[in-house]
């Protein structure tokens, strides 16, 4: 992997995900029932099984964007697939929960706002420049951390904090 481009890392575990998407179903079974959940792919999928499980939620779709094709450089933003008529007859959006693993800038989530103007807007994570996007998310960074989600790392070497001490 290249050099970091934010100062600063923010590793996040398969049980510290587990334990923070279970923390948004908390906060979400507060604003439901949902009749469906439009799920944000790639990133979505993951917090998308965890909250549909907690809250009983069987109807989920896919709105599936990519943005981000080089690492941490935010590019074109594609939606590759939309929302299915079938979600969309629910009308403006009312009773449907959208999921992504986290808003940055909040560009991918002002896309699917264009199509679900009246949806609930749900993250595990949140950078400042997104936040005013979503209606509930559990965990703030600051807009100079990179989330690095565990789908995404592997074991290795770690050098110390310190630059003159010996790992
Ligand atoms: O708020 P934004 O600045 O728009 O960034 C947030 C989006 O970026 C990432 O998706 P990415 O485009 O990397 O695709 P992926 O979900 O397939 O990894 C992440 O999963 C969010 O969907
Ligand atoms: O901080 C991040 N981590 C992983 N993917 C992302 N996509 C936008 N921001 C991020
Ligand atoms: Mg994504």
């Amino acid at each position: 992997m290249s050099e970091p481009l934010s100062p600063k890392a923010f590793p996040v575990s398969w049980d510290q995900f587990h334990r923070d998407a279970r923390a948004l179903a908390w906060r979400l079974s507060a604003n439901g029932p949902f009749d469906a959940m439009v799920c944000i792919t790639r990133g979505g999928l993951v917090p998308a099984a965890i909250v549909s499980r907690e809250l009983g939620i069987r109807l989920i779709e896919t709105v599936c964007i990519a943005s981000y094709h080089d690492y941490q450089t935010q590019g074109g933003l594609q939606v590759i697939k939309t929302i299915a008529d079938s979600v969309r007859a629910l009308g403006d959006g009312r009773k449907v929960l959208v999921v992504d693993d986290l808003v940055d800038t909040g560009k991918t989530v002002q896309v699917v706002r264009d199509m679900l103007p009246a949806a609930h807007y749900a993250t595990v994570y949140a950078k400042p420049l997104g936040r005013p996007l979503v209606d509930t998310f559990v965990t703030e960074v600051s807009q100079d951390t990179w989330i690095y989600f565990p789908w995404d790392l592997g074991y290795s070497f770690q050098p110390p904090i310190a630059k003159d001490a010996k790992g």
